[in-house]
């Protein structure tokens, strides 16, 4: 098999010689202006070792993947409890549709789209302050990746704030079904923040070990909570671009719309790319097209 130190070089080179780069967010106006022609992989193995290429040192905001953590902080604090506020099953829409949460009487249908991350959120920030809760964020993501340097984006966090009206209507919405315990602008105050946080591709695939169970990586959740937020990710991590993830990666994976992508191949290792280009749901272009040939060179699969 060939080494991914052959491997991800090439494929760097490959994805940058590919003229189609997607579209960069623009509904918020802080990450409209990030160079598109971007992209960088990193891949950390079961024995630790972390294996890069491209622009695997460029901080991105790494947006919706930051769910999968404040997911395994909410399960942590209130256990089974929270699935009486949010479901596990995929939507099959966009990640901001509001549709559905009124079909369902305001109970999101997964923890990653927007709705269910912010009952998440909510959850987290109980009867604290922001400043509290996002300081346990912060300090789970960073002692996951086992770096200090990592920071929220306050500027992007304004951002998105200042033209958040989506995010409103889905807290507004959650309130009025008597789902949000807080007031709305101090949930998604937390939610954008953490939203907002900055990494690289080497400090995510590192963030990403606590999903991996090996036993030289780091364990921060029980083996039955990681096989738990996997099945998440594998179902619901694209929204309702999941399915072509799973048919064309195989992997359990969760985007954001900064760009970025983890991916976990289940006792193997743990891989983070970004390229800030989307495509039609909202993922990475290449992020996700990268992900399908390394994990078909690889035999990457849980399939
Ligand atoms: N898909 C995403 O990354 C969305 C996250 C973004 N903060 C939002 O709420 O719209």
């Amino acid at each position: 098999m060939p080494t991914l130190d052959a491997i991800l070089p090439r494929l760097t080179d490959e994805m940058r010689a590919d003229p189609d780069w997607g579209a960069v967010a623009t509904y918020i106006p802080e990450l409209a202006g990030v160079d598109p022609e971007q992209f960088g992989i990193s891949v950390v193995l079961a024995d630790g070792t972390c294996h890069s290429a491209g622009d695997c040192d460029t901080q991105f905001s790494v947006q919706s993947i930051t769910k999968v953590f404040t997911l395994a902080i909410a399960l942590g604090r209130s256990g089974d409890q929270l699935w009486e506020r949010v479901g596990r099953e995929p939507s099959g829409r966009a990640f901001n549709s509001i549709v559905q949460l009124e079909q369902e009487q305001g109970r999101p249908r997964n923890p990653f789209i927007n709705a269910g991350a912010i009952v998440t959120t909510d959850e987290v920030l109980g009867t604290r302050a922001p400043r509290d809760a996002l300081a346990e964020i912060v300090q789970f993501v960073r002692h996951a990746a086992g770096t200090d340097d990592i920071h929220i984006n306050e500027t992007v966090a304004a951002s998105e704030n200042a033209y958040g009206h989506r995010n409103y209507a889905l807290a507004h919405f959650l309130a009025s079904f008597g789902n949000l315990l807080n007031a709305p602008e101090l949930t998604l105050g937390t939610y954008f923040h953490h939203c907002a946080i900055e990494m690289t591709t080497k400090q995510l695939a590192m963030a990403g070990r606590f999903l991996v169970d090996a036993p030289a990586l780091p364990r921060m959740i029980s083996p039955q909570r990681i096989r738990r937020l996997n099945a998440l990710m594998m179902t619901c991590g694209h929204y309702d671009g999941s399915g072509d993830f799973a048919y064309r990666v195989g992997l359990p994976g969760k985007s954001g719309v900064g760009g970025g992508i983890l991916a976990i191949v289940p006792n193997v290792a743990s891989i983070a790319v970004w390229s800030p280009g989307l495509n039609r749901y909202g993922n990475s272009l290449k992020g996700t097209k990268a992900l399908a040939i390394l994990a078909r060179e690889m035999s990457w699969s849980v399939f």
